[in-house]
């Protein structure tokens, strides 16, 4: 492919993806990805009625036709839906040709951030659900990930009402570790709740989910305003009060949002809903750190982690690694893990 004066090489390779599925790197992916959202605004001189079908496919299970990639056709939805996640519904789909199952997210071309796909998309992180590849068919993104069969720590806690305090910090730890690589990278995820963290089927290991509100930052570390542009800001019973506020934001607004998941882990409901109602953005401006919510019976190194969490003020709160040493020391004082991750319903606190 001959580079064009005016065309860079990676829109020269872009250009060659567009109107195709084919078999591709991370890479030409998130590519294709940022050209996805521009067409909603401005016409990109490509066909844009409901029949283009283009994307990257990173994983051999899942097999284009004739570079081709579409729904019913080389792949299939089951009906039940998995899981609702930011902007789409989240299906297990099966591939035609292979018959290899996996987990779906479609969501609307309108409602599609390239950010969901260049986040995570060629990311090793074990704590991160792998992606398969990326479709877009008519006005409709669809991403193709690994299936996780345990579901989310969301589900669990609906079924079990709340979660022992050795499962909660098990399932801390590994969120932390998973948040640290993304802060090493400056990628902020920017929802974490317990909808957004999926077990394998042992219920042992987690995985991060959902980057639909994920932001890439600025290396300076001074960070972003999340509140201008396209961003949308996640749950707002999680949301740090330097969102809400419209101050800068960094890294650590994870880390406040993963301590309020922490909350919903331990007492079976969203931090500040049993105290307050509607609007909360203004009670997580005006109130102090909902520490208070933290169950009497925890030990004092699991109350002390999420203290150090819950500071309003970013630049004192916690980093990914320091709260993770804080976490691994209470669950070693609770005895390790030990409860199992399906068991009695236990009425919320
Ligand atoms: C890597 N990547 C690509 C798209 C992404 O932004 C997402 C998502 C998302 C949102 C909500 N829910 C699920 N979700 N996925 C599964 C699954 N993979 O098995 C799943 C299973 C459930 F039981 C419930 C919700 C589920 C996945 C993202 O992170």
């Amino acid at each position: 492919h001959t580079v064009s004066d005016n065309l860079s090489v990676e829109e020269c390779t872009v250009d060659a993806l567009k109107g195709s599925v084919s078999l591709g790197e991370p890479n030409n992916l998130t590519g294709l990805a940022k050209t996805w959202r521009e067409c909603e605004h401005r016409t990109c001189g490509y066909d844009q009625d409901d029949s283009v079908n283009e994307g990257v496919i990173l994983s051999e299970k899942l097999q284009p036709v004739d570079y081709e990639y579409r729904e019913d056709i080389q792949w299939s939805k089951f009906p039940e839906i998995l899981g609702s996640g930011s902007f789409g519904d989240v299906y297990k789909v099966k591939d035609t040709t292979t018959g290899f199952q996996c987990a779906a997210k479609k969501i609307h071309v309108s409602r599609f951030r390239a950010e969901e796909l260049t986040t995570c998309t060629g990311l090793t992180v074990p704590q991160v659900v792998p992606v398969y590849g990326a479709v877009k068919e008519g006005h409709w993104i669809t991403i193709f990930m690994k299936l996780l069969e345990g579901g989310s720590v969301g589900q669990l806690i609906q079924q079990r009402g709340y979660l022992p305090e050795d499962l909660t910090l098990h399932y801390m730890s590994q969120v932390l570790a998973g948040l640290e690589h993304l802060h090493v990278h400056n990628i902020l995820h920017g929802d974490v709740k317990a909808d957004n963290i999926l077990l394998s089927g042992d219920g042992n290991q987690v995985f991060l989910c959902d980057f639909g509100h994920s932001a890439h930052l600025s290396p300076d570390h001074l960070g972003n305003s999340l509140v201008t542009g396209d961003y949308t800001p996640g749950t707002e019973t999680h949301m740090a009060p330097e969102i809400v506020m419209g101050k800068q934001c960094n890294s650590k607004v994870d880390i406040w949002s993963s301590c309020c998941m922490m909350l919903h882990m331990l007492n079976g409901c969203h931090p500040w809903t049993r105290y307050h109602s509607h609007p909360f953005c203004l009670k997580i401006a005006r109130e102090p750190p909902p520490v208070r919510e933290i169950p009497p019976c925890c030990n004092p190194f699991t109350a002390e982690a999420i203290r150090e969490g819950l500071v309003k003020d970013p630049v004192k709160r916690a980093t990914a690694a320091e709260l993770t040493e804080k976490v691994n020391l209470a669950l070693q004082k609770v005895g390790g893990l030990r409860s199992p991750w399906k068991g009695a319903y236990q009425e919320p606190r």
